[in-house]
């Protein structure tokens, strides 16, 4: 019988829950500013106020097709502007109309405009000279300035249209846009690279027995997104400390590739395929490790932490599920965030160290939620629990199924409860998880 000789390492006391996630939010500075074009800003959060460089209209225009007309009807058409087109070159004199297009500049003179639905033809008051081509001549009834846009009459020029920290929404570049923006200074998404784990793991199909399917790779990029970054690619590393020194070691030195999705078993993830660990750091970069962060045989990101000369900030949180998170910066600057294999645990510690690093460098605003409970928790005496929960009128009702190695609940769930350790009371601090579409 071979002897396993088991070293017990002296047991550190875990940080705080709530210590953990301050320190993570404070762990990167928000990103400079940059002057993005709309492809790159799309997402992003505005660095400065959104304003008007021009008014909206630019000049008073139609908003409907018709006449534009000056003085009581009759109305003698006198010529005819279309959006784009020249523009009516003289006043318009009381009698005068001209036939216009819905947003082409209304005529220096014009009092309204008068649609066609609304419009009839007219008989000349006046006979007209002989030889002269017969005029046109229209009436009806009008409002006085009804159905003329008047310049700066939607958007003033110089207005703010959207404060800083507005995230800019495919709506928002179509307003900016219409602003005359070509460009918008933005706070740039920090890049996150995920990093799975695992000899066991597996990416497609009905995993074997021994073998689980990947949980987590799935849910970090919409996690990542709905925080304020992006995530640049997922690898797949084999068990193994080589591996994961290759893929955390300096930018450039081990240009890593992968395939980012598709069915390659873990032992040959690193066979060709698309870079996806960017070649560059830059400010903001993070890195997250799924799995490998306990203390197994197998878990060897600790040692290689240690050998690339990172400096530790978190190791272990008083948490249930996700004890065994971790936070660490690499020489370069990068922040490296270690998550538990079990995929509950492993939300629970991204929720408390990659959302807060991924907002903070995004300026995406932390936002504080408190809940009555509706139902039973049970508490930890050292721990703080996160439990999924639902929000509803009565309060936040736990929805069960939240074993570390599990999604369902959190997948039924729109929050998790924050449970500190021996919490007695009925309101309770809510975490919002990402919602559906
Ligand atoms: N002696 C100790 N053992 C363990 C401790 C401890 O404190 N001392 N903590 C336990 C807790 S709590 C957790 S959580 C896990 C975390 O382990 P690791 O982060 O090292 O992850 P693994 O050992 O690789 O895997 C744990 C579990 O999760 C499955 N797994 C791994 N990756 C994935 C993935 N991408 N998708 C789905 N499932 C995954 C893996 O097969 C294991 O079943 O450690 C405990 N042990
Ligand atoms: O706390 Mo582990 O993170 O329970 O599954």
């Amino acid at each position: 019988m071979p002897v396993t000789v088991v070293r017990h390492e002296p047991v550190v006391e875990a940080m705080s829950w709530a210590s953990a996630r301050a320190l993570a939010a404070g762990a990167n500075r928000p990103l400079e500013p940059v002057l993005a074009p709309f492809s790159e800003a799309l997402g992003c959060r505005l660095a400065e106020p959104l304003r008007a460089l021009v008014a909206v209209p630019g000049v008073d225009v139609s908003a409907m097709d018709g006449y534009a007309v000056a003085g009581p009807g009759p109305w003698r058409v006198a010529g005819q502007v279309l959006a784009g087109g020249a523009p009516f070159g003289a006043e318009l004199r009381p009698g005068e109309a001209v036939e216009i297009a819905t947003g082409a500049p209304t005529p220096v003179g014009a009092e309204a405009v008068l649609p066609y639905e609304q419009a009839v033809a007219a008989t000349a008051p006046v006979p007209r000279a002989r030889g002269q081509a017969e005029p046109v001549w229209v009436d009806g009834v009008v409002e006085a300035g009804r159905h003329i846009r008047r310049r700066g009459e939607d958007v003033a020029e110089g207005a703010v249209v959207l404060e800083a920290g507005a995230v800019v929404t495919p709506v928002a570049l179509g307003l900016a846009a219409g602003l005359g923006h070509d460009e918008l200074l933005v706070r740039p998404r920090p890049r996150v690279t995920v990093l799975v784990t695992g000899d066991e793991v597996v990416h497609r199909g009905l995993p074997e027995p021994g073998r689980v399917r990947d949980a987590i790779g799935p849910f970090l990029p919409g996690l990542v997104e709905w925080a304020g970054g992006r995530v640049t690619g997922t690898l797949r590393l084999p068990d193994g400390p080589e591996p994961l020194f290759a893929a955390l070691g300096a930018p450039g030195e081990a240009p890593l590739t992968g395939e980012p999705t598709g069915g390659t078993p873990a032992s040959v993830a690193f066979a060709g395929g698309t870079p996806v660990v960017p070649a560059r750091a830059a400010p903001g970069d993070v890195l997250v490790v799924c799995g490998a962060s306990s203390k197994g045989p197998a878990d060897h990101l600790r040692k290689v932490l240690e050998g690339l000369g990172a400096d530790v900030l978190v190791d272990g949180v008083a948490v249930r599920p996700g004890h065994p998170q971790l936070l660490a910066r690499l020489p370069d600057g990068r922040l490296v965030v270690g998550l538990p294999g079990n995929p509950f645990a492993a939300l629970a510690a991204a929720l408390t160290l990659l959302v807060p690093i991924v907002r903070a460098s995004a300026g995406t605003p932390a936002r504080k939620e408190t809940s009555a409970l509706a139902g039973e928790v049970r508490t930890h005496p050292h721990n703080t629990r996160l439990v999924p929960v639902r929000r509803s009128a009565r309060g936040a009702v736990p929805v069960g199924h939240d074993r570390p190695g599990s999604l369902w609940g959190a997948a039924l769930a729109d929050a998790l409860a924050v449970v500190p350790p021996g919490w007695a009371g009925d309101h309770i601090e809510l975490i919002e998880l990402p919602p559906g579409g």
